[in-house]
């Protein structure tokens, strides 16, 4: 077989980055030069990101991305840019952009602190979700939640006037804390009298609706921007 330099940085990348499959390789490779946005520190333009004006949505920490896929495949109206730290993940999504012809979607691979801090523009968001964070459930991790006054505080000044914040967790007490970071901060006004009923936009993970069977609870929080 005839050497394919393309083929060969493929297959060194899946080496290098572990778990990432042949597949989300070639998205990356692929499709990464079109919808991955580097981090910068500067503020992004969202019109010339996605080459037209659309309100735009971000998501924090995307994991696979199906979720994110799904909900952009079902608002063809708005525009999102997810953010997430997790190379096989960033693939995987880039995967689906390319299986499913999604134009109003951006990916940045970078910690969303400093995105936020240095690319998103103040109350430039229509909305903001976070799905299930991870939990560091363990007492004395509670502290690396990323749902901690600061952050929201952050959050809610990059979201426009009547843009949203919802986040969702299967963790009670994560659902407690954020319920009460959320509710304290005054930027924000719940939609609900504490936990929101599941928007019809988020659908159900394969994780999710194990643990449902299992008896598992989710909670999901829908705060918007006053
Ligand atoms: C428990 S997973 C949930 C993934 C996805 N939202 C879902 O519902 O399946 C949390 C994700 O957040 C990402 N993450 C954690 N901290 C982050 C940060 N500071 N910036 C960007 N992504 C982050 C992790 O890499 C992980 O993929």
């Amino acid at each position: 077989m005839l050497y394919d330099p393309t083929e060969h940085r493929i297959r060194s990348f899946v080496t290098r980055a572990g778990r990432l499959s042949i597949a989300q390789a070639r998205a990356l490779e692929e499709l990464g030069p079109k919808f991955l946005v580097e981090y910068a520190k500067a503020p992004l333009d969202f019109e010339q990101a996605f080459g037209r004006r659309a309100p735009v949505i971000l998501e924090i920490g995307f994991g696979m991305g199906d979720t994110t896929s799904h909900i952009a495949k079902g608002m063809p109206e708005k525009d999102f840019i997810g953010v997430e730290v997790h190379t096989p993940g960033v693939g995987s999504l880039l995967k689906q952009i390319g299986e499913q012809d999604l134009t109003n979607l951006r990916l940045i691979q970078h910690d969303a602190v400093e995105v936020l801090n240095q690319m998103i523009p103040p109350a430039s968001l229509a909305g903001v979700h976070v799905f299930f964070p991870d939990p560091w459930h363990k007492a004395r991790h509670n502290k690396r939640r990323l749902l901690q006054p600061p952050f929201v505080k952050l959050l809610a000044g990059r979201l426009a006037p009547g843009g949203y914040l919802h986040c969702a967790t299967d963790w009670e007490d994560y659902a407690v804390q954020m319920l009460e970071v959320l509710g304290a901060e005054p930027l924000l006004q719940n939609t609900a009298e504490g936990y929101a009923p599941q928007p019809a936009y988020r659908p159900l993970t394969k994780f999710e609706n194990r643990g449902i069977k299992l008896g598992h609870g989710v909670w999901d929080l829908v705060f918007t921007k006053k």
